[in-house]
């Protein structure tokens, strides 16, 4: 097959799209790495192209480019409705194609809820939202993503919703439908599809109106953060219940498994500590504090199992539907490669993601000028109170309070130190959030 694409446009077309990455680095080379031609009705088609982006210094990455030969230089094929339904049946249909050095392989799930039946012709409209890939709603009940930054390996996004699905009664999550994948030297999941959930409002701002309304939560939100802790806690059931596969079943904690996630919170703490101390020099002299409290998880009794965990849980990761909520974005963080988010680890983690946002919230409202209040306190103390109510005595949890305060508060270190990374990368007006974070932990006695 013939490279359909014109390579000496493709620098400056990456550099113009949103969802590039690479937009801070001098590029090298782009190359085509694998191609398939998909035909729409009407003699049309368009390409579905993996591209390699090289940089001067640095791992390259790659990316999915849907495209159009329409007159001069690359066009965005998703622009096109025809494209998107033809993308969407190419999925829903279980269809094969074969590409460049492989082949498409179209997956659909035969659950109760694949079997919907949708209209013809599809309705479908790209969804107007900043994000780092596109999705698009058909007929306002699935959402296809197509992912636009690949990565090698099983998808954790798609693996957790086959098994989220297929294999427990947790539906708390918008279900997975589908997926479109590449096989072949170029393999990777292009395309994740779910229920869309209609009417829903994403937990980021639900919480931020609710820490706007006053200096004391109401009783009402208070409650509904009991609900979020009860979700997580179900959500950790399901992925610590019994199966055969080695992907997911639970394994007990180890002392080396503390030892082993103490050292990486200190190593990461070195790198970002280096980074951030230039812009917030006080944060040097938290040094050796923070590192006490890293050290502090390696000497934690083992007990509880390692599982599989959602790997990256903020208020941005839930939805508020009329009464519930709703957990989705199994990808975990995206700075990790597919194989350490796919990694088993204690489900604190997600608990302390969670606890994470509360204080984002109160941030976020103060630099609004909302006067300070009595907020982020109670926030926590809600949702852990329904996590701990929905776990009560479960295996996967460390068995005494002081192990569980423990190890919750080095997770929270450890987000932190994600977080001033994260931001210093992507929204470096927000830094201090972190920092500040990191500026007030106390060591627990
Ligand atoms: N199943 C769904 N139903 C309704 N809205 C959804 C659904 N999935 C995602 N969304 C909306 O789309 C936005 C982007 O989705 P997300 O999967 O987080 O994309 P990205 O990985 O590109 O950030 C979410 O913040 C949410 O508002
Ligand atoms: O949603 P993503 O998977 O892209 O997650 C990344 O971006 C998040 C920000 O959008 C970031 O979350 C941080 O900011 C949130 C407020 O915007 C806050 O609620 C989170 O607690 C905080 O961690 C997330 O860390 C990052 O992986």
């Amino acid at each position: 097959m013939t490279t359909p694409i014109d390579l000496t446009k493709l620098p400056d077309y990456l550099r113009n799209q949103r969802w590039f990455a690479g937009k801070a680095w001098p590029i090298k080379a782009v190359s085509v790495v694998d191609h398939a031609r998909v035909e729409l009705p009407g003699g049309r088609d368009f390409t579905l192209a993996v591209v390699e982006v090289t940089y001067e210094l640095g791992h390259p990455d790659r990316y999915l480019l849907p495209v159009e030969s329409k007159g001069e230089g690359v066009q965005d094929a998703l622009d096109d409705v025809e494209v998107l339904r033809g993308l969407f049946s190419l999925i829903r249909e279980k269809r094969s194609l074969p590409s460049a050095s492989g082949s498409l392989q179209g997956e659909w799930l035969d659950t109760p809820e694949g079997l919907m039946a949708l209209p013809s012709p599809l309705p479908v409209r790209r969804l107007q939202v900043e994000q780092s890939n596109t999705s698009v709603v058909v007929a306002e009940k699935v959402i296809f993503k197509v992912i636009r930054k690949l990565e090698a390996g099983l998808n954790p996004e798609y693996e957790v919703g086959r098994f989220l699905a297929t294999k427990t009664s947790f539906r708390a999550t918008p279900t997975l439908l589908g997926a479109l994948q590449s096989e072949g030297p170029a393999g990777a999941t292009l395309a994740v599809v779910h229920r869309y959930i209609p009417n829903v409002t994403d937990g980021w701002r639900y919480t931020l109106d609710n820490f706007r309304r006053g200096p004391r939560l109401t009783d009402t939100f208070l409650g509904e953060l009991r609900g979020l802790g009860q979700r997580l806690g179900e959500l950790h059931h399901a992925f610590a219940s019994s199966t055969d596969d080695p992907a997911f079943s639970p394994e007990p904690i180890h002392a080396e498994d503390m030892q082993r996630w103490s050292a990486s919170i200190v190593g990461e703490m070195g790198v970002t500590l280096n980074e951030a101390s230039r812009q917030f020099p006080d944060l040097e002299g938290r040094r050796e504090s923070l590192i006490g409290h890293a050290t502090q998880l390696a000497h934690v009794p083992p007990s509880g199992q390692k599982i599989r965990i959602h790997g990256d849980l903020h208020l941005g990761q839930v939805l508020r539907t009329e009464g519930d909520w709703l957990l989705f974005d199994f990808e975990g963080e995206p700075g990790r490669s597919f194989a350490q988010r796919r990694e088993k680890y204690s489900a604190l983690r997600d608990v302390a993601g969670m606890l994470r946002s509360f204080d984002y919230a109160e941030a976020t409202v103060g630099l609004e000028g909302q006067a300070a209040g009595d907020r982020v306190g109670p926030a926590r103390k809600a949702f852990l109170e329904g996590y701990r109510a929905a776990t009560r005595g479960a295996a996967f949890l460390p068995k005494d309070d002081a192990s569980f305060n423990s190890m919750l508060d080095a997770f929270e270190l450890e987000k932190m130190l994600y977080e001033v990374r994260y931001e210093l990368q992507n929204r470096p007006d927000w830094v201090r959030i972190p920092v500040q974070a990191l500026m007030r932990m106390e060591v627990r006695k």
